[in-house]
């Protein structure tokens, strides 16, 4: 199976991080998630970073730092979430494309709400 190369953004102001619902149809729909997409062919990650933020929550990164790299295999489909912290951005999150979204407090994350891959995620925020 081949393997999904996705960059991740998790978009912080304080404690306070910007999450995303997943449509239900859509692979690991109904959970919650730090937006992010596809890297495309001749795409560095951060041009995918900075493409799909634009595109799903309307705000232009300005600068990012890397997190964590996470391998998950979910049978059905293999992922690696490139996540990136952004550390600096114009413009206001929102769901731009009607997505439900929510500022949720780093303490009351709750990982069974996201994709199993976001656990390493989830820990390695709460260590920063
Ligand atoms: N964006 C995002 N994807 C995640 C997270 N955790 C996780 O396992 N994934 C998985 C779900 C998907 O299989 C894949 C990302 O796909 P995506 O649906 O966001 O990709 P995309 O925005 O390019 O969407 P599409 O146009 O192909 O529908 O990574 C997460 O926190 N954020
Ligand atoms: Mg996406």
């Amino acid at each position: 199976m081949k393997l999904v190369h996705v960059a991740v953004g998790v978009v912080a102001r304080g404690s306070n991080i910007f999450t995303t619902l997943r449509a239900k149809d859509a692979h690991q729909g109904g959970k919650w998630e730090f937006p992010g997409g596809k890297v495309e062919s001749g795409e560095t990650v951060t041009d995918a970073l900075t493409r799909e933020l634009a595109e799903e929550i309307g705000i232009d990164v300005l600068s990012s730092e890397p997190l964590i790299l996470i391998e998950h295999d979910y049978g059905d489909k293999r992922v690696k979430l490139d996540v990136h912290r952004v550390t600096q951005f114009t413009g206001e999150p929102h769901g731009k494309e009607g997505q439900p979204s929510k500022w949720q407090s780093l303490s009351d994350i709750n990982s069974d709400e996201f994709p199993a891959a976001n656990k390493p995620i989830i820990q390695a925020l709460a260590l920063l």
